[in-house]
Parts: C-alpha cells; sequence; structure tokens
C-alpha cells in the first residue's frame, strides 16, 4: 500500500535544503526518525514532472553507506507536492560545521579532513560507475549538501534532483546564490561532466581547510574570471602539501587534467593518510 503524509508525524525543522524545505519527521508505526524535502511540482511543465519521477526513482538505486539514503516518496496531489523520505543525519551539515570553526577560529583536524575526502569519494565512485545504466552525476556538491551521521561519518546529499529543479521554471526564477563551487567548464557554458564534480569536490575539501571557497569576488562576472584563471591561496600551513597537492589537482582548470574518482582513492597520498586513520 502506498505511504500517506498522515503515516508520519513532523516532529520539527532541519533546514531549508538546497530546492525545498526539510523536516525531521517520525514514522507513527515504529516511531523511526527520518527526513522529509518537500517539493512543490504545481508549476512544472509535464516533462519535468517526468524527469523529476526519474530522478527520484534513481534515488532509490543510489545504495551506499556515505550517500543520504533515500525510503519512500508520498505524493499529495492536492498540494501538487512531493514529499521525499530520506535518512536522518543527526551531525547537520559541513555548512553548519565550518561556520562553527569559523566562529571559534579553529581550524579541522587534518585527519578528519582526510576521511570526509575518502568517504566522499567513495560515494562519487559509485555515482560515477555506471550504474542503473547511466553514470550519476551529482552536480552540486557543496557544505549545505554534505551531511554528518550520529558518529561523524558522511552522507553526501540531494542527488540529481539539482539537475530537475534547476530546469524547473518556478525554481529557476527563485533560485538565489553565488555559484562559488561552479566548475570553468559550466562556467564556459560547456558540458557538465564527471569532472566537474571532481572540481566541486576540490571547492568542497579547499573550504574545509581555509573556512572559505578559493575564489571570491563582489559578483558573478568576476567569480567567472578568477574560476577561469584558477590561481587562489595554499590552504593553512597547517595542513600538510599531501593534502595541498591532493586539493590542487582537484582544482586544476583543465578538467582533462583532474583526477578521476579512482586516481584519487588510488593515489599514495590518500592510501598513506587514510591507511593511519583505519
Ligand atoms: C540545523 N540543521 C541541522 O543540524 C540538520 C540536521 C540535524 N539534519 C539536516 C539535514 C538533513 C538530514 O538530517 N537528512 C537529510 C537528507 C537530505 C537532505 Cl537534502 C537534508 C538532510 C540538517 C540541515
Amino acid at each position: 500500500m502506498p505511504s500517506s503524509v498522515d503515516d508520519y508525524e513532523v516532529i520539527g525543522m532541519v533546514g531549508k535544503g538546497s530546492y525545498g524545505t526539510c523536516k525531521k519527521i517520525k514514522r507513527k508505526s515504529d516511531g523511526k526518525i527520518f527526513v522529509w524535502k518537500e517539493l512543490d511540482y504545481g508549476l512544472m511543465s509535464e516533462s519535468e514532472k517526468h524527469m523529476l519521477v526519474a530522478e527520484v526513482n534513481l534515488l532509490r538505486e543510489l545504495r551506499h553507506r556515505h550517500i543520504v539514503r533515500y525510503y519512500d516518496r508520498v505524493v499529495n496531489k492536492s498540494t501538487a507536492t512531493i514529499y521525499i523520505i530520506m535518512e536522518h543525519c543527526e551531525g547537520g551539515d559541513l555548512e553548519r560545521l565550518i561556520n562553527k570553526c569559523k566562529v571559534n577560529k579553529k581550524l579541522l583536524d587534518e585527519d578528519f579532513v582526510w576521511k570526509i575526502l575518502h568517504q566522499l569519494a567513495l560515494a562519487l565512485r559509485t555515482c560515477h560507475r555506471c550504474k542503473v545504466g547511466r553514470t550519476v552525476l551529482h552536480r552540486d556538491i557543496k557544505p549545505a549538501n554534505v551531511f554528518l551521521d550520529s558518529t561523524n561519518d558522511v552522507k553526501l546529499g540531494d542527488f540529481g534532483l539539482s539537475r530537475i529543479l534547476a530546469h524547473d521554471s518556478s525554481f529557476a526564477k527563485t533560485f538565489v546564490g553565488t555559484p562559488y563551487y561552479m566548475s570553468p567548464e559550466q562556467m564556459n557554458n560547456e558540458l557538465y561532466n564527471e569532472k566537474s564534480d571532481i572540481w566541486s569536490l576540490g571547492c568542497l575539501m579547499y573550504e574545509l581547510c581555509m573556512l572559505t571557497p578559493p575564489f571570491l569576488a563582489p559578483n558573478q562576472r568576476a567569480l567567472k574570471v578568477k574560476i577561469q584563471q584558477g590561481r587562489y591561496r595554499r590552504i593553512p600551513m597547517a595542513f600538510s602539501d599531501d593534502l595541498n597537492t591532493i586539493v590542487s589537482w582537484m582544482l586544476t582548470v583543465q578538467d582533462n587534467k583532474r583526477p578521476s574518482i579512482e586516481e584519487l582513492l588510488n593515489d599514495s597520498r590518500m592510501e598513506r593518510h587514510v591507511q593511519k586513520l583505519d
């Protein structure tokens, strides 16, 4: 029997996700805690709705310990709202963690940064390998889309929906935000590809070390120039040359010179530091 919103009780708000409201919910049958993301599809065209259904079906296929688990979806036709029911991540998102470091003027531990890099690379490998007949690109890797569970392990969230919702006319009109993590190829209106996810991963790792994105500018035109030049300050000297080298490799302007996810995972520097953690 299909699920209904009445099967759940809303017990709190976890935040405004990139493309919708996220609420903390409790399943009435067993008291288990989840999050649902509410998406208004009322202004979507028929083709956008079909794309949304296809992307949500794809979410169901993405099973990995470092990818936010998708559990179910509920459609309320009377309000044209789809509720996507997903794993609750008690640790919140990396955006909150970075802001906490800024307030406390305290850098993250290097071992923790390597752990985040390794776990996100494992999550992306699952997506970049041909899964369900095609590669799944995240398209929106950023601190607000990476979450921590109760044991401070990483969960990559908000998959795929970015493409649909970025096309959604109602969404496109309202989406605001500076594209700090946009790759040079995207700035040149070239095709988004796996190496674009690697660029965004590099921006995220840089920001975890530096507590600011690698490329900052007062407006999008100036930001585009900075990203295409690809110049940025080294991460703080508190972090090793190994980590600086890996981050710089991901932030290579030419996408074909950036590492693949397999090259990242098999790199001796990654193996050295991650082995240290295991
Ligand atoms: C202040 N908010 C939080 O600490 C927080 C917590 C405890 N959880 C979250 C967010 C999610 C969460 O817990 N599970 C999620 C699944 C998908 C998406 Cl897009 C977001 C989440 C957040 C933003």
